[in-house]
């Protein structure tokens, strides 16, 4: 492929995605085309699907329809081990960090299992990622002793140890305190100008506009609104969501 090629490919491409539970649909045809380097938010009420886009693009679950394209390749049929090799990163709601092995440890089990990396190549690519994620210091203490901020910020390390090109993070400012939330936001604003693609789902929508350019509202399965934040948390579709007893 030539360059501009592959410039004018998008990194990740969801298209007419749909999924259902049995005669539950949590998500109807939904489009997103999203261009490397880019950190886009996702906002919604409970329920909406946020978390079963992230897992329908991870590949943690499957799409009822539809397709889902990383890098230009088709990944629908794809387990989230390939595609976590292929280079998407994600980190989950509740973090459930190996509580007994050190922050060191389960950052190296991220660059062992989850990029198929072995020994020392393992090694500085865990060391790599608990930097990125501001753990370094943090590397010797046994991930059980760690406070809520300590084991999200674990959880960042473990999904950069796949190296990703494309980082899916879950409600990862969720019950931190405001100056926790702020020391995150830099953290993650960091991992943005180093080039990462960012898709963030949030409830704590100030973290989310403090480094997004784009937003997106997803309400029953739908995209309602999507955009540039601020006129994106503005719109009369969003404000519905919000009024209309969503969010
Ligand atoms: N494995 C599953 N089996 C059955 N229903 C499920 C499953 N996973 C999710 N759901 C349902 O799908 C709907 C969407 O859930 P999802 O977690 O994607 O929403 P969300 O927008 O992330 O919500 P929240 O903001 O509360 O995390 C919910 O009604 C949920 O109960």
């Amino acid at each position: 492929m030539s360059t501009q090629a592959e410039a004018a490919t998008p990194l990740l491409e969801v298209d007419s995605v749909a999924k259902s539970y049995g005669a539950l649909d949590v998500l109807t045809s939904v489009d997103l085309t999203v261009p490397a380097g880019q950190a886009l938010g996702i906002v919604g009420p409970n329920g909406a699907g946020k978390s079963t886009l992230l897992s329908v693009i991870n590949g943690t679950e499957k799409a009822t329809a539809g397709v889902v394209r990383f890098a230009g390749r088709d990944v629908t049929g794809v387990g989230p081990a390939d595609r976590a090799r292929s280079g998407m990163g994600r980190t989950f709601q509740i973090p459930r960090p190996f509580t007994h092995l050190t922050v060191f440890e389960n950052a190296l089990a991220g660059a062992s299992y989850g990029a198929g990396l072995h020994g020392h190549a393992a090694d500085r690519r865990a060391l790599e990622a608990l930097e990125m994620a501001d753990m370094l210091p943090d590397a010797n203490t046994p991930a059980g002793t760690l406070p809520l901020l300590g084991r999200k910020r674990l959880e960042l390390a473990r999904a950069l140890a796949t190296d990703p090109q494309l980082l899916l993070l879950d409600e990862i400012a969720g019950g931190l305190t405001e100056a926790e939330c702020d020391s995150l936001i830099l953290t993650i604003r960091q991992l943005h100008s180093e080039g990462i693609t960012i898709i963030w789902i949030e409830h704590v929508v100030k973290a989310l506009l403090a480094v997004v350019e784009r937003l997106v509202c997803l309400a029953s399965g739908v995209i309602v609104a999507d955009g540039e934040p601020s006129a994106v948390m503005r719109s009369p579709e969003v404000r519905q969501v919000y009024l209309g007893g969503g969010l």
